[in-house]
């Protein structure tokens, strides 16, 4: 790919301090060679969502291939005086060395459940942590919120518009990256095509409708210049005085005399719903029935909900800083958390403790599970297993709420499918990412799979993550040897 994803930027040490001191400290107690488990994991769907969409493993794979310490790095951290000489040099010639599982990007996830887990020494483990959890915690976030901003739009094409207020350069690029997995059709961000094939696209700013001396000459000159791709700004003067009716003669006496079509026009302020609906009256009546109507403003997936309640008369959406930004909920609480280490090749599961139920983590090396329908092929739960365990979807198997456990559900045709797969072993890239309009085409699929109930945008059915017995017995036993008196 012509594009490296990082440049020439210096990421190794994009990461917290504390990675460093904490790794520094296993080296000096003799643990350096320890093998630890961590499961990455979030807690919350955004927006109160059923499910979300997990994103960004392919930067990931990038970012710890490339990870190296160079000579100024080295340098940095003396100068800090509290490093071990020796760790020092272990830096400089560090390349990861462990395993890491990890669930597809596009695919649908719930709270609670390992969408990566790391097998590695103490130190590799511990400096990966900050770009795992803020290159997923990005891209998932925004894949999440462009797929209910498309779901939304009910087959109608959403254009991300957000570069201009995203958060910073990344939060544009990998945010349109991650927009285009959750089903975006295309992004304003040119650097987002070049590097990752994600469609540029796009239409024209009020400024260009400004820079002529009226309305019906700046769409002239467009329409000259752009007759196969000619999508009109009509709302910089007044959309049903003056931008519909130069629209329509562009159509009549520029494009049609060239054997084109006008392409469309885009409202981009006032009453959408009832602008578009005067809007499709008059194209009708000019016989523009195919020219779209594209809208624009401050756009989520609940006023596009609105406006198609409304009876909106809209083809395609432009959507900016509220999906780019996850303005209603900007945050993917992915969480790092350590849940096993190895003594003599003996796994030994690990628990946090918390005052709050849900935030007592799950200890063990375990696997994700989703069983799914046999016969509709849609997931009914997922199961987090013991590494060891299998689930034989050739008898019935019982799940039940970790919590309130009398609450049980016998499960039967069904089949069962490990939903993390090898991404790194011994150090090793053993995966390759699928090109991203596989992950595209991934994602709309395994959403369509999902219940309905489970999609829904308001109280949506909480789908089941269930622990198998004998993790449930496993964490169980850990949180009495921890209840202190
Ligand atoms: N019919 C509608 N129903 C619900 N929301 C709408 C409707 N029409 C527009 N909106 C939304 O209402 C908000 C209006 O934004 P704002 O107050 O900035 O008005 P504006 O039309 O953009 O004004 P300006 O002409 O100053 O740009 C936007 O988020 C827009 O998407
Ligand atoms: O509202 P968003 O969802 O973020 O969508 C992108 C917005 O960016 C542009 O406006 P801007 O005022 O920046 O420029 P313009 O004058 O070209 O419209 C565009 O016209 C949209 O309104
Ligand atoms: O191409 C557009 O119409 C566009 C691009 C960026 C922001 N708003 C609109």
């Amino acid at each position: 790919m012509y594009y490296n994803n990082f440049g020439d930027r210096k990421l190794p040490m994009l990461m917290d301090f504390y990675e460093l001191t904490m790794a520094n400290g296993y080296f000096a107690n003799g643990m350096k060679e320890d093998i630890v488990y961590f499961d990455m994991f979030f807690r919350k769907n955004p927006d109160g969502a059923g499910f979300s969409i997990v994103a960004g493993l392919e930067q990931v794979i990038q970012y710890i291939k490339e990870l190296k310490f160079n000579d100024h790095d080295i340098e940095y951290l003396r100068s800090k005086n509290m490093f071990k000489e020796e760790f020092l040099q272990y830096l400089k010639n560090f390349k990861f060395s462990g395993d890491i599982y990890a669930i597809p990007e596009g695919t649908p996830v719930f709270p609670n459940e390992p969408l990566i887990t790391v097998r590695a020494k103490s130190i590799d483990a511990q400096l990966i942590e900050t770009m795992l959890l803020l290159t997923i915690n990005h891209q998932s976030l925004i894949a999440t919120k462009a797929n209910r901003v498309v779901r939304a739009a009910k087959g109608r094409p959403i254009m991300e518009f957000g570069a201009r207020r995203s958060q910073g350069y990344d939060g544009a690029i990998y945010g349109a990256r991650a927009a285009y997995i959750g089903g975006v059709v295309g992004t304003a961000t040119t650097l987002a095509d070049e590097a990752f094939g994600v469609p540029a696209l796009g239409t024209m700013a009020h400024s260009w409708v400004q820079m002529y001396e009226s309305e019906y000459e700046a769409f002239k000159v467009y329409a000259e210049n752009y007759p196969d791709s000619c999508t009109l700004l009509i709302d910089t003067y007044n959309v049903i005085k003056s931008g519909i009716p130069n629209a329509i003669r562009i159509s009549k006496e520029i494009l049609e005399p060239m054997g084109k079509r006008l392409k469309g026009v885009r409202i981009d302020s006032g009453d959408i719903a009832y602008l578009s609906k005067k809007c499709r009256k008059m194209l009708n009546e000019a016989n523009l029935h195919d020219c779209a109507i594209v809208a624009s403003n401050s756009l989520d997936e609940f006023i596009i909900t609105d406006l198609l309640d409304q009876g909106a008369k809209i083809d395609s959406f432009g959507v900016g800083e509220r999906l780019i930004t996850a303005k209603s909920e900007p945050v993917f609480g992915c969480v790092y958390k350590l849940a096993a280490i190895e003594k003599n090749g003996e796994i030994i599961p690990k628990i946090k403790i918390s005052e709050n139920e849900e935030k007592i983590t799950n200890p063990g090396y375990k696997k994700v599970w989703r069983l799914y329908d046999k016969k509709a092929d849609n997931p009914i739960a997922d199961v987090v297993a013991l590494h060891n365990e299998v689930i034989d979807d050739t008898k019935p198997y019982t799940i039940f709420d970790e919590i309130h456990v009398w609450k049980k559900k016998k499960v039967t045709r069904f089949y069962a499918k490990n939903l993390q797969v090898p991404v790194f072993i011994g150090g090793e890239c053993v995966y390759e990412s699928p090109s991203l309009n596989e992950i595209r085409d991934y994602c709309k699929k395994e959403v369509d799979n999902l219940w309905n109930e489970v999609k829904r945008f308001t109280n949506p059915h909480t789908y089941y993550v269930d622990l198998s017995s004998d993790l449930w017995i496993c964490k169980q036993d850990l949180i009495g040897q921890y209840s202190f008196k």
